[in-house]
């Protein structure tokens, strides 16, 4: 039962398609437009005229179809400029592959520095996020997105300026504090803005932006790779132009409402509620809310951490499991490796020019991008546990056929044949390796070989020059313009085989799949299954889970790769996505169309039993007040009962 129905109000329960505890009935899907505007008498919007039978359900269907029409365009404009957080999260995480080409030439940074500036804004990221639920909480969304957006801004400044490695590692520090903040704060922030029919849509276009600023980030990296001295600053500091955007955006525009109801500034909140739903009445909507601050405050009790409460709370300690889960299983499936090494596979599949791949890899980014669109469209019609499901289970078949690719390359792969002689004083280790699989899991070694039509001959493991991976340190492959001219090849990181297409299909599957699903849904889903007590605590955990995997994945990869081999460490991530799948189908409860006030119910019920419960989409539930408190819970219907 919920509690809002134990908390003394007397209530009855009326329900369209099934009451409480009956199984899941079929009913007719609302299409995007009404999916949050399911009626107590008529399941499809449109259908609400014809079917509502007294005066007083004509007049509330009536209003239904107008308030589903407006939309005020102050909520577009709100959830744009905040996804610019989105956007620099993308871009800041994408650009610094193509800027550490430069830099680690420029600047003569080592391993550990490389791995410093790039790990070294993931675990700011991870830090802030944990510690951006307090500062939400506290300061409210929208200082935290201004603080987000200075920090962007100030870090992009630092990084265009640096003159030092000690300096770019304090740049990449500032702008990881603001991507962890951005990350946990602008899709709560879009959450509490939006109409329940949008909300699902428009804090999916947060991914959107997040992915096509990664897809930015590859473009931009392409074109300043041609500027070899410098080329880095532009890089790093164009973030600095959306950062200022945003925050002179944000100066002029509102609080989250229902952070204001919270926080007991309560015209405030009515203003911008009715500021934000346009020509509706916001009675209903700000009176929910209101009620269910109280409730809350009273059933959740204020005494101890937030964290606490919501761990001994069943409801809240369901949804952080959900919530937390979806998160790790977003970053388990390998979505940074599969970025990462995106230009790496296409190598495999025959591209050996350089710069081509570093261009193709943008095709990638790009892909992920416009699949996040195809989300964007799919959330409001599927909805989010179809969406997730569909979106894994194609992730898990990808990543199969990318680990058969690279199964499929390393048994063709090419014998060394040959094995020269190292100059005095030059590392031999690479004349160890028999075969060309073994030469490219070592990262210090590259194929030297020619082709006999498609064949490769004379092949040798020699070690790659430090400065440069196109050219080897020593050997026929010494000298890239030399070598080019003689028809040699020098392969760093790929094997010529004739399976290599098998890998590249898997990686144009994965993304296909992952984009829609997988990529958007974790931050959708945590940004509406707390309620608002703890949804800042929430987001704040989730999130740091997800840039917690996000290291984790990252740098063991090329360590899984050396003990697992390739194919082992994809056949590795194609078992995590497998053991998601039953984690979202157990666990995962449909929050379509629901308002944020109703959410917190489908989690009364056991953990991972969604996936036959009651506690599914397929129910329509709705309490009337009969007296006493004055609201009820209901799929969006506008009016009280008496
Ligand atoms: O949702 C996003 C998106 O899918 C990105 O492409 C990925 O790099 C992030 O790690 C993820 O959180």
């Amino acid at each position: 039962m919920s509690r809002k129905a134990s908390a003394g109000a007397e209530y009855t329960l009326r329900s369209l398609g099934s009451l409480m505890g009956e199984r899941r009935r079929k009913q007719p899907e609302p299409d995007a437009a009404g999916a949050g505007e399911r009626s107590l008498l008529a399941a499809e919007p449109g259908a609400g005229l014809e079917r509502a039978g007294a005066g007083g359900d004509l007049e509330r269907a009536a209003r239904r179809q107008f308030q589903q029409d407006e939309t005020p365009a102050f909520v577009y404009v709100a959830a744009v400029f905040s996804a610019l957080g989105g956007f620099l999260f993308g871009y800041d995480t994408g650009v610094v592959s193509g800027a550490m080409l430069l830099l680690k030439r420029q600047l003569g940074l080592d391993a550990l520095w490389q791995e410093l500036l790039v790990s070294g804004s993931v675990g700011a990221a991870a830090v802030a996020a944990l510690a951006g639920g307090a500062l939400n909480g506290a300061c409210g969304r929208r200082a935290a997105i201004l603080l987000a957006s200075a920090l962007f801004a100030a870090g992009s400044a630092v990084l265009a300026a640096a003159g030092s490695k000690q300096a770019l590692l304090a740049g990449r520090l500032v702008v990881g504090l603001g991507i962890g903040i951005a990350s946990m704060t602008v899709p709560v922030y879009i959450a509490e803005v939006s109409p329940p029919n949008l909300r699902g849509r428009l804090v999916t276009v947060n991914t959107l932006f997040i992915t096509g600023g990664q897809f930015f980030a590859s473009v931009i990296d392409g074109a300043f790779s041609y500027l070899q001295k410098d080329g880095w600053r532009y890089m790093l500091g164009l973030a600095a132009i959306p950062a200022v955007i945003q925050f002179f955006g944000f100066l002029f525009l509102p609080e989250s409402p229902r952070w204001l109801i919270q926080k007991g500034q309560t015209q405030k909140a009515r203003r911008i509620l009715s500021q934000m739903r346009g020509n509706q009445t916001i009675d209903e909507e700000y009176d929910s809310i209101k009620n269910n601050i109280e409730e809350e405050e009273k059933e959740a009790g204020s005494a101890g951490p937030v964290i606490c409460r919501m761990l001994t709370y069943p409801p809240t300690r369901r949804a952080l499991i959900v919530g937390c889960g979806l998160q790790m299983f977003q970053q388990l499936s390998g979505i940074n490796t599969i970025m990462y090494y995106s230009a790496t596979i296409l190598q495999m599949s025959g591209v050996e020019d350089d710069r081509l791949a570093i261009w193709l890899a943008s095709v990638t980014a790009f892909t992920n991008f416009i699949f996040t669109l195809v989300g964007v469209w799919l959330v409001e019609k599927v909805g989010r546990r179809k969406l997730t499901f569909g979106s894994l289970a194609g992730t898990t078949v990808a990543l199969i056929i990318l680990a058969l690719g690279f199964l499929l390359s390393a048994q063709v792969s090419p014998p060394v044949t040959f094995k020269p002689v190292a100059p005095s004083g030059q590392n031999a280790t690479c004349t160890r390796y028999s075969y060309c699989n073994e030469c490219m899991l070592d990262p210090n070694c590259g194929l030297c070989y020619k082709m006999n039509k498609s064949a490769v001959i004379d092949s040798s493991c020699v070690p790659v020059n430090k400065a440069s991976t196109s050219e080897a340190a020593w050997g026929r492959c010494e000298n890239e313009t030399k070598f080019k001219t003689e028809e040699v090849f020098w392969a760093y990181n790929f094997c010529p085989t004739p399976y290599s297409w098998t890998a590249l299909l898997g990686l144009i599957l994965y993304l296909v799949f992952f984009a829609p699903g997988m990529g958007p849904m974790p931050w959708t889903v945590n940004s509406e299954i707390y309620p608002l007590w703890a949804r800042s605590t929430g987001n704040a955990c989730s999130s740091g889970i997800n840039w917690i995997f996000n290291v984790l994945v990252s740098l063991t990869f090329l360590h899984t790769a050396e003990y697992l081999t390739y194919y082992g460490a994809f056949f590795l991530y194609a078992g995590f996505a497998a053991v998601g799948l039953l984690f979202i189908y157990g666990c995962l409860p449909e929050t379509k169309g629901k308002k944020l006030e109703e959410i917190e119910s489908l989690f009364n019920n056991k953990l991972c039993t969604c996936g036959t419960s009651d506690s599914d989409e397929g129910r329509y539930i709705e309490y009337i007040r009969v007296k006493g408190s004055n609201y009820h819970l209901s799929d969006n219907d506008a009016s009280d009962v008496e």
